[in-house]
């Protein structure tokens, strides 16, 4: 028997390298040689992916285990994490959901992921960069590039120097509560004013993002149809799109708008070095930046993808977080009175001052009080920003799990299924209840990641936390809102989460 298969090796081989050297095979054998040695390659993958594959023993659609297929096609819909919730619920904490990829939804394997483990960011990340050569804080892979960025970075989101942005942020919240203000006295002030304070918030969180990292607010909410909102969620939508399906890639380039919107705050900044005035913020860091080698400086085009990350980041994050607070606050009457009284307490005088003067706490005042840090709290903890998980990839044969995962896995921490989770949270850890955080007993050991963990947690948690807490305050401090019910509630989830309509409207009148 073994001679009989040597020789017939030997025969195809000889075959194979006479064909080769003489050429002597017509086009249409070429095209059948070509296609049978495809066709042993998908048989090969099959048989490998569901049998030899150390992933093959791990439990998930059938599907999953030979093709990226079901992940493929829900995530440009932005409801990838729906399905991630109902395979978790299915099939357990480990589930394989595409041939080299593993959904991890056990606090310890979430833990071990980010922290213990500290895995760098997987290739499907790198994807979502507008030109995968060069690395972004957000998207990095390279570990070391990732720590010298960070360090370049976080001077400008350490908690001192958020306090001194304040009064920048101060101006911003007061421009909401003014156009607020101005809409209700239109309107006619004895009746409220219809608005969509969704939109609202989100114009002010990019006022804030560029009046305190980029020199300047970008006048969104004044200029209430600006472009800027609507080019960042195609950009995003964009972005998963070209990491989803690489070939489409050219025929989906960097929005023009967008490029040469932070181009030109880029070059303005430069003019303005030049007359000697050098403003200390997150713009002046990345035009300052220079390799420690080479001394070489970022692009014009590296700085733009910073900044476009940064803009990204700093905005639909906090402002998402903010306006679903007070979405929930609305259908959760007995909290909104309680918040409101907590406001009130810490802010006596907001009352007696003059009525046509709009009020915005300072954050001092507002960053303990108990009741306001728990709705935000609880509101990343049902609807986390990173709602579709964070995937990171195995650089050597790991155990995670229980399971071996090999060398060059993407494996998903995909803490949403934690956080939401009744084993941990509770029998009412699907309903968003504020008060849960009050006791911190409450709050499971691991269960909670709103800002991720490890060293690739959230750089702008400071800011975020002075942001939210000063937008969400200022709206009850100074505004009574109703909730106008049976609106659709519905998320996507492209890098940052939305309302699927971008539209959520309250009726406001003055206090
Ligand atoms: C409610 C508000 C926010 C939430 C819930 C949030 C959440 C997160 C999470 C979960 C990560 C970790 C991503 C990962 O591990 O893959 C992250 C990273 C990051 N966030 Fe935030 N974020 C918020 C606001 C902000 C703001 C305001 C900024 C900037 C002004 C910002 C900038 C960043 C950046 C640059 C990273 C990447 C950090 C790194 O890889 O070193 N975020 N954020």
């Amino acid at each position: 028997m073994d001679t009989t298969l040597h020789q017939c090796l030997v025969a195809v081989k000889h075959f194979y390298r006479t064909a080769l050297l003489d050429y002597k095979f017509s086009f249409g054998q070429l095209v059948f040689y070509l296609a049978s040695a495809l066709v042993a390659k998908i048989i090969y993958d099959i048989v490998y992916n569901c049998y030899i594959s150390p992933l093959s023993v791990i439990p998930g659609p059938r599907l999953c285990a030979i093709s990226r297929l079901p992940t493929l096609r829900r995530r440009p819909k932005g409801n990838v994490f729906k399905w991630f919730s109902s395979l978790s619920k299915q099939y357990g904490p480990v589930v394989r959901t595409a041939p080299n990829m593993v959904l991890f939804t056990d606090k310890d394997d979430i833990k071990q992921i980010l922290v213990s483990d500290d895995l760098p960011k997987s290739a499907t990340i790198a994807g979502i960069r507008p030109d995968t050569a060069f690395q972004t804080l957000f998207t990095a892979d390279d570990k070391i590039f990732h720590k010298g960025r960070r360090r370049l970075l976080s001077p400008a989101f350490s908690s001192k120097y958020v306090s001194s942005l304040e009064p920048l942020m101060h101006s911003c919240v007061q421009a909401l509560l003014q156009k607020i203000h101005d809409t209700i006295i239109s309107n006619g002030s004895e009746k409220p004013a219809r608005i969509n304070i969704y939109q609202w918030v989100q114009a002010t969180a990019i006022d804030v993002i560029g009046e305190t990292a980029f020199g300047g607010s970008f006048n969104i909410l004044e200029n209430g149809d600006h472009p800027l909102p609507k080019k960042i969620f195609e950009e995003l939508r964009n972005r998963i799109i070209r990491a989803t399906f690489p070939f489409l890639r050219p025929f989906l380039p960097q929005d023009p708008y967008t490029e040469e919107f932070i181009t030109n705050i880029i070059r303005e900044r430069i003019a303005l070095n030049a007359k000697g005035e050098r403003p200390h913020d997150i713009l002046q860091m990345l035009i300052d930046a220079r390799d420690e080698k080479t001394g070489k400086g970022l692009t014009e085009f590296e700085m733009y993808d910073q900044v476009m990350e940064f803009v990204i980041a700093g905005s639909d994050t906090s402002s998402f977080t903010a306006s679903m607070s007070l979405a929930f606050l609305l259908h959760r009457p007995q909290t909104l009175r309680s918040l409101v009284a907590e406001l009130e307490e810490a802010f006596p005088d907001v009352r007696t001052k003059d009525p046509s003067k709009l009020f915005v706490p300072n954050h001092e005042g507002l960053k303990n009080l108990k009741l306001l840090n728990a709705v935000i709290n609880e509101t990343m903890r049902r609807f986390p920003v990173a709602l579709s998980g964070l995937i990171r990839q195995t650089t050597v044969d790991t155990m995670i799990g229980g399971y071996l995962i090999p060398k060059g896995t993407a494996v998903n921490a995909y803490f949403n299924q934690v956080q939401n989770s009744k084993e941990h949270w509770g029998p009412d850890a699907e309903e968003w209840v504020p008060e849960r955080w009050l006791d911190s007993n409450n709050v499971p050991r691991n269960g909670f990641y709103g800002f991720g963990a490890g060293s690739r947690i959230c750089i702008g948690q400071h800011f975020a936390w002075t942001e939210m807490r000063m937008i969400l305050a200022s709206l009850l401090l100074n505004f009574d809102f109703t909730l106008i019910p049976n609106q659709n509630l519905d998320l996507v989830h492209f890098i940052t989460p939305s309302l699927k309509t971008k539209k959520f409207d309250v009726d406001v009148c003055l206090r």
